[in-house]
């Protein structure tokens, strides 16, 4: 079972990721796209590939601005699995 990492181990990772914040509670970006359908379109991809990796963020969808939150559930804490997730939302958000 993956561990929750760290205070200062999340603070390590969210150098990496830009435009996301948080603690070892959990970590969120949000991101304003140019429409709702553009923001739908992101989050059916995030949905895709959350799907591939089997780990799911939390997501909040207001018109076309979109809070994702990324925290291991099972173990109520970040895990890597969060910042490998992360890592591939900010793949997709990038490429939108
Ligand atoms: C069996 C399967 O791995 C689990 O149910 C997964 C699915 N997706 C998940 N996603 C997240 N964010 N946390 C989990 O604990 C989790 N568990």
């Amino acid at each position: 079972m993956a561990e929750v990492l760290t205070a200062e181990a999340v603070r390590d990772e969210l150098g990496g990721l830009a435009g996301w914040s948080g603690d070892p509670a959990g970590i969120t970006r949000t991101v304003e796209l140019v429409s709702f359908l553009d923001a739908i379109a992101v989050v059916d991809r995030v949905a895709a590939t959350a799907e591939e990796l089997d780990h799911h963020p939390d997501i909040d969808i207001r018109w076309r601005t979109v809070t994702f939150r990324c925290v291991t559930h099972s173990v109520g804490g970040v895990t890597m699995r969060d910042i490998r997730l992360a890592r591939r939302i900010d793949e997709i958000v990038e490429s939108a």
